[in-house]
């Protein structure tokens, strides 16, 4: 049995993406905070939505999925509750395996991940870290489960702040890249809704050429880069704003947060 506890978005996502992976709603429990919440899941996936408690006894693998802020009080509530034959696989920004250990006591093993929103889609990147105790069984079983949902990578722990910084966030820095395209276009005096069909449109093939071509970035820019042309032009500005500077110091700023998280 899989227990979601804190299912909000992101444990929405991967509920939603192992239903359609074929595990049963009878599989799977769900936890949250608000009882409205509880009912919505209910009537959308037919789960059975528990308290923390009763999910942490009757689950052995629990997917802990609160904000990193909510992380200390839920794992109080469920410490005494997990043996340690049960996975716990935590969710949650910049929250370390040995954070969740020292909480829960005893050996569990623990799993750190860190997915990212395009789950909805069956679409994540999710990196993988095992804590102290968790061996080669708790991996592939968290592979089972993510890799139904998108990509998943195997990571040393000490890497996890720097992948939450660029694929755990990295979704949001190409939908304001899209936001800041789709203004362009209306400077040039295009429509609203035909610019917004453009740059998504150029965003998904430059996507699709990027993930199937095999060709580095360098090579695939390159190859849109007319001496004289128009491309060189837009580069030469970005370059003059240090856009890439800024990607730089963005990131190690995300990295940085995501550090300082665990500690509240
Ligand atoms: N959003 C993103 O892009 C990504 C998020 N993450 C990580 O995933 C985790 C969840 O993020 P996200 O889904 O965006 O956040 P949400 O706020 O959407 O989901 C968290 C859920 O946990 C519930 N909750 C809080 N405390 C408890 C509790 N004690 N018992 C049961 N349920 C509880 C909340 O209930 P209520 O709504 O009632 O407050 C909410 O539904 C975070 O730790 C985040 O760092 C990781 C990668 C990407
Ligand atoms: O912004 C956040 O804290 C979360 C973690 C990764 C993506 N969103």
């Amino acid at each position: 049995m899989i227990a979601i506890l804190g299912t909000g978005k992101m444990g929405e996502a991967l509920l939603s993406g192992l239903l359609r992976a074929g595990f049963k709603p009878g599989d799977i429990l769900a936890t949250t905070r608000r009882a409205e919440r509880a009912q919505a899941l209910r009537e959308t996936y037919g789960v059975r939505v528990v308290s923390n408690s009763e999910a942490a006894k009757a689950a052995d693998t629990l997917i802990l999925a609160v904000k990193p802020q909510d992380m200390g009080t839920l794992l109080a509530e469920i410490a005494s509750y997990v043996p340690s034959s049960s996975l716990v696989i935590s969710a949650a920004a910049g929250i370390t395996t040995s954070f969740v250990e020292q909480r829960l006591g005893g050996e569990v093993p623990v799993v750190r991940v860190m997915s990212n929103t395009p789950i909805r889609f069956d679409e994540a990147m999710s990196v993988i870290s095992p804590g102290a105790h968790a061996g080669e069984e708790h991996l592939k079983l968290t592979e089972e489960l993510l890799s139904p949902v998108g990509k998943v990578l195997r990571i040393p722990e000490s890497q996890q702040d720097a992948a939450t910084a660029l694929s755990g966030s990295g979704p949001a820095y190409f939908f304001y890249l899209v936001e800041a395209m789709v203004d362009a276009g209306i400077l040039l005096g295009m429509p609203r809704a035909a610019a917004l069909d453009m740059v998504t449109q150029s965003i998904v093939g430059a996507a699709v050429m990027l993930r199937d071509s095999g060709e580095h970035p360098v090579i695939l820019r390159e190859a849109v880069t007319s001496p004289g042309g128009t491309t060189i032009a837009a580069i030469a500005e970005l370059e003059r704003h240090k856009v890439r500077a800024a990607f730089l110091a963005a990131i190690e700023a995300a990295r940085d947060r995501s550090r300082e998280l665990a500690s509240g």
